[in-house]
This record gives structure tokens, C-alpha cells and sequence, in this order.
């Protein structure tokens, strides 16, 4: 079983000492961690609303608290418990009334270990769903993270990164797999790491490039070998799978994998299970997978590219990454604690950021993103400095550093031989046309659509917001 299912607690109320004893045996070889006793109604009645989420096992029949209050009380005290009736009285009138009232389901005695435990693992799982809704409204009330010690790597003031954050505390506590995507360089391992931090797993975070493996190495570089498996296999060997027990396994560049690949993944995620090159031995695995891709999966899948159900399963949380470009405040940011970086490294004296620098930067659209962007921090102060750094970004956003300073300088076409639809367009509706078209040519970088259009940026944000508010 899941590390993250099993440590919630599951409650046995029932006056049958005998039956108590043997729900809670079956339990705990399930591997369900914590299991608590109660063989009377009155001791679970008090502690009913400081009880953790979790899933209660409840008698009906008991001498001085009945099954049916208790029930009331937990969902008008505590609605993250799930209610199951376990009961020795077949009588489909209580069975309705109980499931009305809110239990999750209703078994009759005796109960065999299989149907306990389906029914069990199904109440536990809607009962984590409810604990992540309300953390998930809580958060959007109050905002905030919990553990911002979580995310001290990535820099970031954009808001779209911290209401990621924000999510990814709620939902890192899941044992389901996590998607994260987004370009190349928009740190989407760094995010991954944050996932297993935020996870509270025991085990270690071990990650995989899935980029160029074909089936068998990406097979035995996951799930390892036995001896003999193949040629070379003159010892056996674990697989990275083994080491991420208990802990995450972060597949990057998920898009690549092989059909053959996909086959084999889809099997771990699935149903946890795996099987070593060489090997018809199932071995269970209770780690969490991240995968990763800054491809289109969507599309890969419609082109049969990736499949279906690999897709679907992987796509439980998502997470995108904004590129560069859209986090116009996290720019200067970064350069900044790059540029200290480096001058420390290099044993340069420190070096600032000039007006001009800074607007080129917010001009640039970085298609290699933050790895980008340190790279060329890195290589200019390497090479000569910030100076080196501005000629360069004039040289790749193909503006001329002059225009840079004044952005209403830029070279206008000609506008005599314009199309005018007839009847013409009123100046509102002109000029939403223009701003779309000025930031889909940038790319959504609103710098260069402020520049192209000749405006200042905080000018054309104010239009932004204008035509947002009027449609
Ligand atoms: N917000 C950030 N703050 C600080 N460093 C960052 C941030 N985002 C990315 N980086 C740095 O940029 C580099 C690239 O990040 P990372 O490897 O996580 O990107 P990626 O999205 O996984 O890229 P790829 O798709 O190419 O694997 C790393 O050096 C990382 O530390």
C-alpha cells in the first residue's frame, strides 16, 4: 500500500472485543500504520471533531451509544472522517437511512478481509480528497504558504508561481503522479524537487532523463536486472525504481519515452508494479512518480504519439510553468542574485544592473528561459561584464541599443496604403485590435508590444486592464 494512504488513521468502534482485535490485525498486515481501538461509543463520542481525517469503522448495535449517533455526530462535527457502518443486521431500511445520513458505505457481518479492505481503501481515498479541497479553500482565503522554506531555490515574485506554490503544498501530500510542464529552462526540476520537500516522504528523491534511453536501457537503468539477463549481466543490479522507495522518482522528459516504455511505466503507476530485466517476479513499488516534459503531450497524444492512459493517469496534478518572458518582475530578479552569483565565483567586483540593461532585459523573450538567462550573466561577466551583456541582448532581440532607451523611437512603416473597412471601426474597438495584435507578435511580452506600439509599458498594462474590463 501507499506510504501517504497508510499513515492515515483508520477507527475501529465496536463492542466485540473479538471482531475489534481481528479488523485490527487484518489492518495492520494490510500495512495500514495507525489503527485505533474504541470498544464503546461514548469514548469516540467525545473525541469525535479533534479526530484526524481519516476513516471511522462503526457498530451499529452498542449498549450505551448508538451506531447512528455517533454517525450524525462525525458528519455534523467532523466531515473529513468517512463513515463506514459495519453491522451484524442485514436490513436494507437501516442500511438506506444510514447512507443518508452520510456513512460511505455499509458492510454486513462477518466481513471477509478483501471486501474490508476494497471498501476501506476507496472511503480513505474520498476521505483525502475532501482534506485537499478544504486545504485547497482555505489556502485561496487566506493565501500564504505553509512552508515557504519549501521554495527558497526558486526565485520568483510572480503571482502565477506562488498560487503554483499554493497548490503544490496541497497536493504534494498525494501519492498520485504529479505532470509538470512547461519550456526548457522554466525550472521544472527545481519545482519537482520542491514536490518531494513539500511530500513529506521518507525516501529519496532520485531522478531520470528519459531523453534518447531506448526501451531496454531505460528499462534497466529503472527496474535493474538479474543475473544473466543479457549478455553483459554478470551480477544483478537494483534499479533506480528500488532506490526511490518511499521517496519520488522524477522522470524528465517524459515525451521521449518509447511505446515499449510507456507500456512498462504505465503498469508502475498503475498498479505499482514492476519487473526486473530478466525477471517474471513482480516487486512492488511504493514510490511517487513526477514526470516532466516541455513538450505538448496533449498533442503528442492526439498524434498517437503518447498514449492514452498514460497520459490520463500522469495528468492527476498538473503543473505549468509560466516561460520567462510571461514573469516580466522575476527577470530583474534573477539577474540580480545571478549577477552576485558570479561576481563571487569569479571573484569580480560587483557589478549593476544599467537603466538600459534593464530594458533590453524586459525586451529579451529568453527562449531558454532561466537557464538562459544565467548563462548569460555568466558569460558576460566572464567576459568583460554587464557591458558585454547589453551589447549581446541588443545583438539577439534585434533592436538597436538606441531604440532601447526610448522605446517611442522605434522605425515606423508607412500607413498610407491601409485597408479601411467600411463602416470604419470606432476608436475603441481599433484600438483592442491593435494591442491584440502588437502582443501576439511579441509573444505576450508586453515590453516589446508597449515598444512596438510606442507606449510605455505601464501605459499599455492600462489598456490592458481597460479592454479586459470592457469585454
Ligand atoms: N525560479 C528560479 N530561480 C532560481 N533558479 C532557477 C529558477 N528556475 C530555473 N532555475 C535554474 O535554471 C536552470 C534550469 O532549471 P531546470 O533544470 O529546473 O529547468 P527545466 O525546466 O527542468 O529544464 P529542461 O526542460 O531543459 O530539463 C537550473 O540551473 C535552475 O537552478
Amino acid at each position: 500500500m501507499d506510504e501517504q494512504t497508510s499513515k492515515h488513521p483508520v477507527y475501529i468502534v465496536d463492542d466485540d472485543k473479538a471482531l475489534t482485535r481481528s479488523f485490527y490485525l487484518t489492518l495492520k498486515s494490510f500495512g495500514y500504520r495507525d489503527v485505533k481501538t474504541f470498544d464503546n461509543g461514548r469514548q469516540v463520542l467525545d473525541l469525535l471533531p479533534e479526530l484526524e481525517h481519516g476513516v471511522l469503522l462503526l457498530d451499529l448495535f452498542m449498549p450505551d451509544v448508538s451506531g447512528e449517533v455517533i454517525l450524525q455526530q462525525a458528519r455534523d462535527t467532523n466531515p473529513g472522517i468517512q463513515v463506514v457502518v459495519v453491522t451484524g443486521v442485514d436490513e436494507t431500511d437501516t442500511a438506506v437511512r444510514c447512507i443518508k445520513s452520510g456513512a460511505f458505505d455499509y458492510l454486513v457481518k462477518p466481513v471477509d478481509a478483501d471486501r474490508l479492505i476494497t471498501t476501506l481503501r476507496r472511503a480513505m481515498s474520498h476521505a483525502l480528497i475532501l482534506q485537499q479541497n478544504q486545504r485547497l479553500s482555505r489556502k485561496l482565503l487566506t493565501g500564504g504558504l505553509d512552508r515557504p522554506d519549501i521554495f527558497q531555490d526558486i526565485i520568483t515574485r510572480n503571482p502565477k508561481m506562488t498560487a503554483i506554490f499554493s497548490y503544490l503544498e496541497v497536493v504534494a501530500t498525494m501519492s498520485d503522479p504529479v505532470l509538470i510542464t512547461g519550456e526548457t529552462g522554466t525550472g521544472k526540476d527545481l519545482l519537482a524537487q520542491a514536490v518531494h520537500r513539500a511530500s513529506g516522504r521518507t525516501g529519496a528523491f532520485i531522478s531520470l532523463n528519459a531523453a534518447g534511453l531506448d526501451d531496454n536501457v531505460f528499462a534497466d537503468t529503472l527496474f535493474g536486472h538479474v543475473k544473466g539477463a543479457f549478455t553483459d549481466a554478470r551480477e544483478p543490479r537494483k534499479g533506480l525504481i528500488e532506490q526511490a522507495e518511499n521517496g519520488t522518482l522524477f522522470l524528465d522528459e517524459i515525451g521521449d519515452l518509447s511505446p515499449s516504455a510507456q507500456v512498462k511505466l504505465l503498469k508502475l503507476i498503475q498498479d505499482h508494479v514492476y519487473y526486473s530485466l530478466g525477471s517474471d517476479i513482480p516487486k512492488a513499488s511504493k514510490a511517487r512518480v513526477i514526470a516532466a516534459t516541455n513538450r505538448d503531450l496533449e498533442s503528442s497524444r492526439k498524434l498517437g504519439q503518447f498514449r492514452e492512459d498514460l497520459f490520463y493517469r500522469i495528468n492527476t496534478y498538473r503543473l505549468h510553468l509560466p516561460p520567462l518572458r510571461e514573469r516580466g518582475e522575476d527577470v530583474l530578479l534573477l539577474v540580480e542574485h545571478y549577477l552576485a552569483e558570479a561576481c563571487i565565483e569569479l571573484r569580480l567586483a560587483r557589478e549593476h544592473v544599467s537603466p538600459r540593461l534593464a530594458d533590453l532585459l524586459q525586451t529579451y523573450n529568453f527562449p531558454g528561459n532561466v537557464r538562459e538567462l544565467r548563462s548569460l550573466i555568466y558569460a558576460a561577466m566572464a567576459g568583460g561584464g554587464m557591458s558585454v551583456l547589453e551589447e549581446k541582448l541588443a545583438g539577439l532581440a534585434g533592436i538597436a541599443l538606441e531604440s532601447c532607451t526610448n522605446s517611442v523611437a522605434l522605425p515606423r512603416p508607412g500607413i498610407d496604403d491601409w485597408q479601411y473597412p467600411n463602416p470604419l471601426p470606432s476608436l475603441e474597438q481599433a484600438c483592442s485590435r491593435l494591442v491584440d495584435q502588437a502582443l501576439r507578435t511579441a509573444n505576450g511580452n508586453q515590453a516589446k508590444a508597449a515598444a512596438m506600439l510606442g507606449i510605455s509599458r505601464q501605459a499599455l498594462n492600462k489598456r490592458i486592464r481597460k479592454i479586459a474590463s470592457s469585454r
